[in-house]
């Protein structure tokens, strides 16, 4: 079995895999001062309560957008699971050819997002996570990593308008009935929701003129990306485990060298 770990800012998904097969995932939130025994912990309890027995675990992955965090997570691998996990970076083949400036600067989500997403659909094609940030990736046919575009996410976007403006309120991100709202909370909920649409077929539509290729694919992942992608024009399809897959192939293309 696999251990794959995805640290994002908001929150750390863990999956196991039997194989090609996601048997379980948990979500735990991003709190940057837990040390490896409190990871141990939470993991093993998780595993416990799932029937799953730790000791056949036999790899682990990492993919980590806080560096602060990964050396404790690599830390409870080694002492709770006996396993070197692999950390997604520089010099761990993926496959695909980074035309970043400097490509160690690209977040390790969105290498894994075009990983997994070249290896499920083909490619050319976009990705777009809704994670703490909101991240485009463009992947040509022919496996290179392009770059893209990073978008405050819905959350934060949300929550800095009702903490910056003293008469609004946390509301529901959620799809209002109607774009003219006629009270507070559905007036928010119009500007999140359908200026959030308007944001995302903007940019894939702007990304896919730049691409210059036939036929792009266009894949949402992220909590929030069904929600979102039940109004968009763009979006072909919504695949919630995307990263996590993309973890896995990783995995299994440097498996021997593990
Ligand atoms: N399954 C879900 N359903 C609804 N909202 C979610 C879900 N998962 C995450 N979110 C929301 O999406 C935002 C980003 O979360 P997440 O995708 O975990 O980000 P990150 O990858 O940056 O940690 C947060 O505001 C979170 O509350
Ligand atoms: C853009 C991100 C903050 C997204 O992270 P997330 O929303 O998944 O927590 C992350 O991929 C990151 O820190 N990237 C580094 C900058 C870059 O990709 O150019
Ligand atoms: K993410």
């Amino acid at each position: 079995m696999l251990l794959t770990i995805d640290v994002g800012n908001t929150n750390i998904v863990f999956g196991i895999y039997s194989g090609k097969d996601l048997l379980t995932h948990w979500r735990i939130s991003t709190h940057k001062e837990q040390t490896e025994d409190e990871y141990g912990i939470i993991l093993k309890s998780l595993i416990a309560d799932a029937g799953i027995d730790f000791r056949k675990i036999k790899g682990v992955i990492i993919s980590s957008v806080v560096p602060t965090i990964t050396p404790y997570l690599e830390k409870m691998s080694r002492k709770y699971l006996g396993i070197k996990p692999l950390v997604v970076g520089p010099g761990i083949k993926t496959g695909i050819n980074i035309k970043y400036e400097n490509p160690r600067e690209v977040g390790a989500d969105r290498i894994v997002n075009a990983v997994g997403a070249y290896h499920k659909y083909g490619g050319p094609l976009i990705i777009v996570d809704f994670g703490t940030a909101t991240t485009f990736d463009a992947v040509s046919s022919n496996l290179d990593y392009l770059g893209g575009a990073i978008a405050p996410g819905l959350g934060i976007s949300t929550e800095a308008l009702f903490r910056r403006a003293a008469r609004l309120y946390r509301v529901e991100i959620a799809k209002p009935e109607k774009v003219i709202g006629r009270n507070t909370a559905s007036s928010m909920q119009a500007g999140i929701f359908y200026g959030y649409v308007g944001l995302v077929d903007h940019i894939v539509e702007r990304m896919k003129k730049e691409m210059g290729e036939d036929n792009v694919f266009v894949v949402a992942t992220g909590g929030l990306a069904s929600l979102i992608c039940s109004e968009t024009r763009t979006v072909d399809k919504v695949d919630p485990m995307l990263t996590l897959e993309g973890l896995r192939i990783i995995y299994e293309k440097n498996a021997e060298s593990v």
